[in-house]
């Protein structure tokens, strides 16, 4: 009898972490009472080939961020705003979301989103380098959320550690970066993109400080909780 065809068969160098029917099964759990603004961004990210956390991950944060009853969270690469409601949504009318984006263009479209959404005044949204922001912004967060260019995840990393809250949360997706983390022989993306993530998901779980896990859910986010004296 023949091997069933994995998904990317036709493809040896990446693997797709999580079978796409059992992504189709989790979606169709989700319940549909989020905004209809979230769907106009979901066509957006489509439309464009915009990579948005999407739905699936979307929710874990926001479950994330409600099980630490998080206030204050800062995402370093905000894109156009698409994690960012599932943060501002999660830390309810008092908490504070800082988004920091190099591209000047996605601040407008995050503002006009999340104004219909309800939830741009919990927004602080910066454009710029997300390190330079990070660094301009005092205090700890409960969350720090790490999304930018996948070369800088290490740099992130060391910078965001020491900011976080006893019990609060460092989370970074595509960390799987579609399974090549976990192959010998793959076609990077981007030169070294592979290797940085590699990097930094050794650092996040080699720190003492720090209790990790991978959920493999679309492209792998990684949560690490800070431990409490
Ligand atoms: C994967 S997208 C973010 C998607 C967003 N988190 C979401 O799910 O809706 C990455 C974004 O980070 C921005 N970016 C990449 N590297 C950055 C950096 N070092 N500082 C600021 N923004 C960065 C890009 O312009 C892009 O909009």
């Amino acid at each position: 009898m023949s091997e069933p065809q994995s998904p990317t068969a036709n493809n040896p160098s990446v693997l797709i972490p999580v079978n796409p029917a059992i992504e189709a099964y989790q979606h169709g759990l989700l319940h549909p009472t989020d905004h209809p603004v979230l769907a106009d961004m979901e066509a957006l990210a489509e439309k464009n080939n915009f990579p948005i956390v999407g739905r699936l991950v979307g929710a874990f944060l926001a479950t994330q961020a409600k099980m630490i009853v998080a206030k204050r969270v800062f995402e370093f690469g905000s894109g156009y705003g698409y994690s960012a409601y599932w943060f501002a949504q999660a830390v309810g009318a008092q908490g504070q979301v800082i988004c920091s984006e190099a591209d000047f263009l996605n601040q407008e479209k995050a503002q006009m989103y999340l104004s219909t959404a309800g939830l741009w005044d919990r927004i602080e949204f910066k454009v710029g380098m997300a390190q330079e922001q990070f660094a301009k912004t005092e205090g700890l967060f409960d969350i720090c959320y790490n999304d930018v260019d996948k070369g800088d995840y290490p740099d992130i990393w060391q910078m965001a550690k020491d900011r976080i809250r006893p019990g609060g949360l460092y989370i970074a997706d595509n960390v799987l970066w579609r399974g090549r983390v976990a192959l010998e022989q793959y076609t990077d993306v981007f030169s070294g993109w592979t290797e940085a993530i590699k990097e930094h998901n050794r650092q996040v779980f080699n720190d003492p400080e720090f209790d990790a896990f991978i959920n493999p859910t679309r492209d792998g986010v990684l949560v690490a909780r800070k431990k409490t004296p």
